[in-house]
């Protein structure tokens, strides 16, 4: 079903999972990588988000902010998995076939979960409807994927001495698909491109959805927005009318509150809205129900983080207070109850990275700028594996400072 995925980690089980895992944790948990990520998301912050914020502000024209953001976190993963930044997120704002190319082949993905298997196929193999916009799809990630990867492969070769750092996920993923002895990977450049497009698929909408929904709930909420913002100036010490320049990651850990309202933000709106497991064997749900191998079981986290038996009575209000325990840090709710960055083995490998990204974003948008909404009782979510704003986010952006 998922074979755009190839032999990276969302497809693969077993041994196999367990080595990208390993590989990937053992870079993404590495200090120099904190380091890399600060800078790159800083550099991009200044040198793509906020030109393009003080434009729009500046010329009074309403821009669709989901799609900055998603550009914002597409030049963010790529330049960090590939060391390449793409630019999307220039002031022309350029159409990029490949940058738009997720959201084609999540919504075909969704259809295929609720489409007899014989009708996709069949579409498939006619190359019509949803399927043909992702084969559209596949092909555009790999117009994109392959020079990529055969760029940085080149730089790798040429360059005498590497910091740690630098081109460390290529080094890492090489040296893993050389010591696979146990199947077939395919060539070293589809192995390499099945690896890095998961990874982009895996950080890139998921953390853009949030952002963008967090948006929203602000400007429904604006009491919330004041504390965010009176929290910002108090913790990273930046007054009223100076401009937000830099924080880092421990910096980023005082703004519990701001923590407490995204982490609000995905009860409501998980960016993978749903997730499907198939039983090893015959078994009875703690529900009684009768389920064996061929049992398809949907965990709707959209409908999870609503429910009145989970969160209480106030369960539709947004309250990031009820993340803040009595000592004032983040209270901790288990992944099964709030499994929006999945529960088990294969919880996201990218909650930490996220929440960074997702903070840098945020803290520099609210505090430097007023967001409004154009059209706000427009809005309603896709139907795609990744909970996005139906047709985009449309706002006016004011400067603050
Ligand atoms: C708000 C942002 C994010 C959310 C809500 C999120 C959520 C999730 C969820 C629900 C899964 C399980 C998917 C499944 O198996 O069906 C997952 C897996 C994963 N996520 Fe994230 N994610 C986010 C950001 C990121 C980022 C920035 C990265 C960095 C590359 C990342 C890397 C991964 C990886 C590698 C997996 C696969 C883990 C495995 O199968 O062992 N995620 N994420």
């Amino acid at each position: 079903m998922f074979e755009i995925f190839g032999n990276g980690i969302f497809n693969v089980d077993h041994e196999l999972w367990e080595l990208h895992r390993k590989t990937t944790m053992s870079i993404m948990g590495h200090a120099k990588f904190q380091t890399l990520l600060e800078r790159t998301m800083w550099d991009i912050v200044e040198k793509g988000l906020r030109p393009i914020l003080d434009a729009f502000a500046e010329q009074g024209k309403t821009l669709d902010l989901q799609d900055v953001l998603q550009r914002f976190t597409f030049d963010s993963i790529t330049k960090l998995l590939l060391d390449h930044d793409p630019r999307s997120l220039s002031i022309d704002l350029p159409y990029l076939p490949y940058e738009k190319a997720s959201g084609d082949a999540f919504d075909a993905l969704l259809y295929r979960y609720i489409t007899p298997e014989c009708l996709w196929k069949l579409q498939k193999w006619l190359r019509i409807g949803k399927e043909k916009k992702l084969i559209q799809a596949w092909e555009a990630f790999d117009q994109f994927i392959y020079p990529c990867i055969s760029r940085t492969q080149e730089e790798l070769m040429h360059k005498s001495t590497i910091k740690d750092e630098e081109l460390a996920f290529l080094t890492a993923y090489i040296k893993m698909y050389n010591q696979w002895k146990d199947g077939d990977l395919g060539t070293l450049q589809t192995f390499l491109r099945d690896t890095f497009l998961n990874l982009m698929f895996a950080g890139r909408d998921t953390t853009s959805a949030a952002l963008t929904w967090f948006f929203w709930l602000l400007a429904e909420n604006p009491a919330v927005e004041t504390k965010i913002r009176e929290e910002i100036r108090q913790q990273l010490h930046v007054k009223e009318d100076e401009n937000l320049k830099f924080f880092n990651k421990e910096e980023s850990r005082k703004l519990i509150y701001l923590h407490g309202a995204l982490l609000e933000t995905l009860r409501f709106f998980p960016s993978v809205s749903l997730e499907n497991k198939y039983p090893l064997g015959h078994d009875i749900l703690p529900t009684g129900h009768r389920v064996s191998p061929k049992t398809r079981i949907i965990l709707p986290f959209y409908t999870m983080g609503r429910m009145e038996t989970l969160w209480g009575k106030d369960c539709l209000e947004f309250k990031p207070e009820r993340w803040i325990s009595e000592r004032g840090g983040i209270k901790h709710e288990p992944s099964f109850k709030f499994p929006a960055f999945n529960a088990g083995p294969r919880t996201c490998l990218g909650k930490e990275m996220a929440f960074i990204q997702m903070k840098i974003a945020a803290a520099t948008i609210i505090h430097n700028y007023n967001i409004q909404l154009v059209e706000p009782e427009n809005i309603s979510p896709a139907t795609s594996i990744i909970m996005q704003v139906k047709n985009g986010l449309m706002v006016k952006v004011l400067k603050r400072v």
